[in-house]
């Protein structure tokens, strides 16, 4: 049978989705893709999944995806990075089928990204994107789409998906956001570019951006026109958005817990999400979120849930009419919401006040914050700056290394030569010398071995059969070295 293509494609296959959980790395797992599609949600993406790894590690495909199926996650796209053709192309074959698509995520902006040149830091080099998708088009039995971040410029933004639609795209993601509008600058997204690509381009698109609540896809699709609108943070804070519902949040915890039963994952998948889906709540009860951090078990999470259950409850009963919540926080804490990111300076103060919360929001907040300083601080200097706010990365001062005379790593501190290590083993080795600041002796070593030598009469007599001196050191060179 012809592969469907664009609006066939989405129609058909896809069932016309309009309401789509994003990709999520560690958080859109198969149990929360079918929390989310038990709540209104009618297409899931897979987190993404890096192409490389994928065609080299049959562990990873498993755990990653053959694991991770079941009948009623359909329709589901599987997302994948990649920066090669090939690879792109291997893995997609791998995984066309146990998908209806495979996506090429180019919209991924953190310093992780940069590091593996793929993601958002793939928008500038259209040759080798129009080849990717090309491959990919021509090869694989399911249609491939792409998820793009915008250029500030609609123009070029218009561009850029005309080009990828040109090399066989078939639905486009447009998260209306640049490359450098992540964590604390994310701001709001640009409904603009995205009605800009929708109106430019002939095949389906989604929206990618601002979505918190049901009204917010209506309004959505009806100023850009799109197909669908995808949602990411909205659907962490409340999986029932797309049903237009705010259920209690111990509930939803009840029903994906059961879910994780039946289909589990990591356990650190399990706390991110309900740190995401309590956040409000954690903030009144500031001891279930060490309780949640330390949790071991499932059963362990669901007893905190039913803590958390209660000790609400309770509040309800107690709750005294005009009486208005403390810090800001919102009437209904209890209730699954949406979370409104902080810009620069509230961020810096929650972190005082929050602390870590030992998991998806502190590690999103480190990948996120890699803007500012992306060139200077890696995400692992962040974290230690989170623990040691003092700590100090300027490289002047760095403790200054002498350098080897010979390749230019760090010198031994002792070295008679002047030699890293490496370099200083070589070179003794030859010269049968010794150097105690690497703890080399062969010079000592073949000493000893000519004076045990000369109290062995019959080892002289061997010796004396011998060539010459030159032949000789070699052999006692080659027995020193198998001795180190
Ligand atoms: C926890 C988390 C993980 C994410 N992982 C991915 C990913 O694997 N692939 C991807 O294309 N985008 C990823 N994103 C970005 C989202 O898919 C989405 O584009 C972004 O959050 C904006 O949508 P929103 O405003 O609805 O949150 C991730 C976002 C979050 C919050």
């Amino acid at each position: 049978m012809p592969k469907l293509q664009g609006f066939e494609f989405w129609r058909n296959t896809l069932r016309g989705a309009h309401y789509v959980v994003a990709p999520m790395v560690d958080q859109s797992e198969l149990a929360w893709r079918l929390l989310s599609r038990r709540h209104g949600a009618q297409l899931c993406y897979t987190p993404m999944l890096h192409a490389q790894v994928f065609v080299r590690d049959a562990n990873y495909r498993k755990e990653n995806l053959y694991c991770d199926v079941c009948p009623e996650d359909r329709p589901l796209i599987v997302q994948f990075c990649a920066n090669d053709p090939e690879v792109f192309v291997q893995a997609a074959l791998l995984a066309q089928d146990y998908c209806e698509a495979i996506d090429l995520n180019l919209g991924c902006p953190q310093m992780i990204a940069k590091r593996g040149h793929y993601g958002a830091f793939l928008q500038e080099e259209w040759a080798l994107l129009q080849k990717m998708i090309l491959l990919a088009h021509e090869k694989l039995s399911v249609p491939i789409t792409c998820k793009i971040r915008v250029f500030p410029e609609i123009d070029k933004t218009v561009k850029y998906a005309q080009l990828l639609e040109k090399a066989g795209c078939q639905l486009l993601t447009v998260h209306g956001r640049t490359k450098e509008q992540k964590g604390s600058l994310a701001g709001v997204a640009s409904w603009e570019h995205i009605k800009a690509v929708r109106k430019a381009v002939s095949i389906p698109v989604f929206a990618n951006g601002n979505i918190q609540y049901l009204s917010d896809v209506e309004e959505c699709m009806q100023k850009t026109g799109v197909h669908g609108v995808m949602s990411a943070e909205g659907n962490l804070h409340n999986p029932a958005l797309f049903e237009g519902r705010n259920p209690v949040v111990w509930e939803m915890t009840e029903e994906y817990l059961e879910i994780v039963h039946q289909y589990p994952c990591p356990l650190s998948y399990v706390r991110a999400h309900l740190f995401k889906l309590w956040h409000h709540t954690l903030q009144v009860y500031q001891q279930l979120r060490e309780e949640l951090a330390k949790a071991k078990t499932l059963k362990g999470i669901a007893d905190v849930n039913r803590d958390l259950k209660l000790r609400c409850q309770e509040e309800i009963a107690n709750q005294k009419e005009g009486e208005e919540p403390k810090g800001g926080l919102p009437f209904f804490h209890w209730i699954c919401q949406p979370y409104i990111r902080p810009g620069p300076k509230e961020l810096c103060k929650e972190n005082r006040t929050s602390g870590s919360e030992g998991g998806m929001r502190g590690k999103r907040a480190l990948e996120d914050e890699d803007d500012g300083n992306s060139d200077t601080l890696s995400k692992n200097k962040q974290k230690k700056k989170l623990r040691n706010p003092n700590k100090r990365f300027d490289p002047s001062l760095k403790p200054k290394y002498a350098k080897c005379d010979h390749c230019g790593n760090p010198k031994g501190n002792k070295c008679v030569f002047n030699l890293c290590r490496g370099c200083c083993k070589k070179r003794a080795f030859k010269e049968i010398a010794d150097c105690p600041g690497h703890g080399l002796l062969f010079k000592t070593k073949y000493e000893k071995s000519l004076l045990w030598k000369s109290g062995q009469p019959e080892m002289q007599k061997i010796e004396r059969t011998q060539k010459g001196d030159v032949e000789e050191t070699a052999g006692l060179k080659e027995g020193i070295d198998t001795v180190l």
